[in-house]
C-alpha cells in the first residue's frame, strides 16, 4: 500500500489537544479549566501528574510545526483552550488569541492546513461554577465563544470541529467520574450530553453566518461493538450498546432523535430523556469526524441495569489494554457512512505503545504495523464507497493522557519531559517515507 493508492485530494494529518500539550496553564491571562482543578486534586491522575507544563507547546509551537512539516503531513488538527481565549463569559483574552493567530499563521506559512477543534474538554472553571454542561445556558455561552473564534480565525481556517467526543465529556466526566469534573450520576451524563449537542448546534448556526466558505462537523469516539458469543442475547445487547455509545451521539445530529432501544432502557432505569432543541442539534453539518481505536465485546447479563457486561477480548492489546482491531475501522466507516450519508474524516487513530528510548531512537515497529493495518482498512472502505476525506493520526508527540497522566505514550514523536526534547520514533520516519510517496 502506498500514499498514492489514496485519492489525490485525500488528507493525511496529525492531531493534538490543548490541555494535553500546551502547558503554560496560568500564563498570559489564561484562567483555570476544570482539568487544571481535576489534575491538581490528589488521587485523580496517575502519579498525581498534571498539565501545568505538559509538552510546553505554548512556548515550543514553532519547533513542533517544523516537525509536522518535516514528516510531511498535509494538515494539523489542534484544539483551542477556551479558558486561554476567554477571561469570563464576555471578555476575550487578547494574548490567548495572539497565540493561536501565530500558530495558524506558522502552519499556513508551512503549507499545513489547520483543522480547529473548538472544545476538547478543558471547560473554563468560571462556567463550571455556573453549572457547566448541566446549565442549559452553556449552549449560548458556547455559541458566543465559537463566534469569537470564527471572527478571529475564520478568514484563514476553513475546517472546524465543534466538539471532541461528547461521549467522553458526558460519560467519563459525569457518569464514570474518571475525567473532569469527576461526577458519578447517569442522569447528569444524559443531561450534559444533550447540552453538548445543543452547544454543537448553536455553534453550527453561528458558523453559517460567520465562515461562509468553511466546513464544520463534530467528532465522535466510535467503537466497534461486538457480541462476545454468537447468541441471540449477545447480539441484542451488542445492538443496544452500539446505540448507547455510538448512535446516541450521531442519530440526533442527522435524524433529530435519540435511538429507540437506548431511549427505552434509559427510561426503564428512570432516566429523563431530553427532546428540546432537536431542530438546533440537527443543523446540517459538512462532515463527521470519527475517532477509532478498538472494539468492545459485550455479553448479555440480565442482572445488570443495562443487561450487559463488557468482556475482555483475546486479541493483541495496546498499553491502554485496547484490542488492536483494524477490521473494526472498516466496519464502522461503512456503518456510519451508510447510515448517515455524511462525508467522514478519521480525526483520530493511533496507539499507546511500550516506547523505550535508546540513543535517541525508539523502535516502535508495533506502531508502524498498527498504522499500516488501519490505513489499509481505511483504503478498503474508500474503495467500497465511503466518502472518506482524510485521516489524522493520534498523536504528534507523547503528551498528557488524561487520567493516565504521562504514563501512556501515543506519539509518533517521543517527548522527554525532563528536557522537553522531541525525538522522531521509527513510526515518524516510516510516515515521512510513506507521505513522500505522493
Ligand atoms: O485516548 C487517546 C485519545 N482519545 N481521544 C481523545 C484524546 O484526547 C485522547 O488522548
Amino acid at each position: 500500500m502506498e500514499r498514492n493508492d489514496f485519492p489525490k485530494d485525500f488528507i493525511f494529518g496529525v492531531a493534538t489537544a490543548s490541555y494535553q500539550i500546551e502547558g503554560a496553564y496560568n500564563e498570559d491571562g489564561k484562567v483555570p479549566s476544570i482539568w487544571d482543578v481535576f489534575s491538581h486534586t490528589p488521587g485523580k491522575i496517575k502519579n498525581n501528574e498534571n498539565g501545568d507544563v505538559a509538552c510546553d507547546h505554548y512556548h515550543r509551537y514553532e519547533e513542533d510545526i517544523k516537525i509536522i512539516k518535516d514528516i510531511g503531513f498535509d494538515a494539523y488538527r489542534f484544539s483551542i483552550s477556551w479558558p486561554r481565549v476567554m477571561k469570563n463569559t464576555k471578555e476575550k483574552n487578547e494574548k490567548g488569541l495572539d497565540f493561536y493567530n501565530k500558530l495558524i499563521d506558522k502552519l499556513l506559512e508551512n503549507n499545513i492546513t489547520p483543522f480547529i477543534t473548538i472544545y476538547h474538554w478543558d471547560l473554563p472553571l468560571f462556567l463550571y461554577e455556573k453549572g457547566g454542561w448541566l446549565n442549559d445556558d452553556i449552549a449560548l455561552y458556547f455559541q458566543d465563544y465559537s463566534s469569537i473564534l470564527f471572527q478571529n480565525f475564520g478568514d484563514r481556517v476553513k475546517h472546524w470541529i465543534t466538539l471532541n467526543e461528547p461521549w467522553c465529556s458526558s460519560f467519563l466526566g459525569y457518569f464514570y467520574g474518571i475525567h473532569a469534573p469527576g461526577h458519578k450520576n447517569l442522569q447528569e451524563a444524559i443531561k450534559t450530553d444533550h447540552n453538548l449537542l445543543r452547544a454543537h448546534g448553536y455553534s453550527v448556526e453561528a458558523f453559517r453566518d460567520l465562515v461562509k466558505d468553511g466546513k464544520i462537523g463534530i467528532t465522535n469516539v466510535t467503537t466497534k461493538v461486538e457480541p462476545a458469543d454468537e447468541t441471540e442475547e449477545d447480539f441484542y445487547v451488542a445492538l443496544l450498546v452500539d446505540e448507547l455509545t455510538n448512535g446516541w451521539f450521531y442519530d440526533p445530529i442527522i435524524f433529530g432523535r435519540y435511538p429507540e432501544n437506548a431511549r427505552a432502557i434509559l427510561q426503564r432505569n428512570g432516566i429523563e430523556i431530553f427532546e428540546n432543541d432537536m431542530n438546533i442539534i440537527s443543523k446540517k453539518i459538512d462532515f463527521f469526524g470519527i475517532n477509532y481505536y478498538t472494539r468492545q465485546l459485550v455479553k448479555y447479563a440480565p442482572e445488570e441495569p443495562f443487561m450487559f457486561r463488557t468482556i475482555e477480548g483475546e486479541l493483541e492489546k495496546t498499553e491502554m489494554g485496547w484490542e488492536i482491531y483494524p477490521e473494526g475501522l472498516y466496519d464502522m466507516l461503512l456503518k456510519i457512512y451508510n447510515r448517515y450519508k455524511t462525508p467522514l474524516y478519521i480525526t483520530e487513530n493511533g496507539m499507546a505503545g511500550p516506547d523505550k528510548i535508546e540513543n535517541g531512537k525508539v523502535h516502535d515497529t508495533y506502531r508502524i504495523n498498527y498504522l499500516k493495518s488501519h490505513f489499509e482498512n481505511a483504503l478498503k472502505a474508500i474503495k467500497d464507497g465511503v466518502d472518506l476525506k482524510g485521516y489524522f493520526i493520534w498523536t504528534l508527540m507523547d503528551n498528557f493522557e488524561w487520567a493516565e497522566g504521562y504514563s501512556k505514550r501515543f506519539g509518533i514523536v517521543y517527548t522527554d519531559y525532563t528536557t522537553q526534547k522531541r525525538y522522531l520514533k521509527d513510526s515518524a520516519i516510516w510516515l515521512k517515507k510513506f507521505l513522500e510517496g505522493k
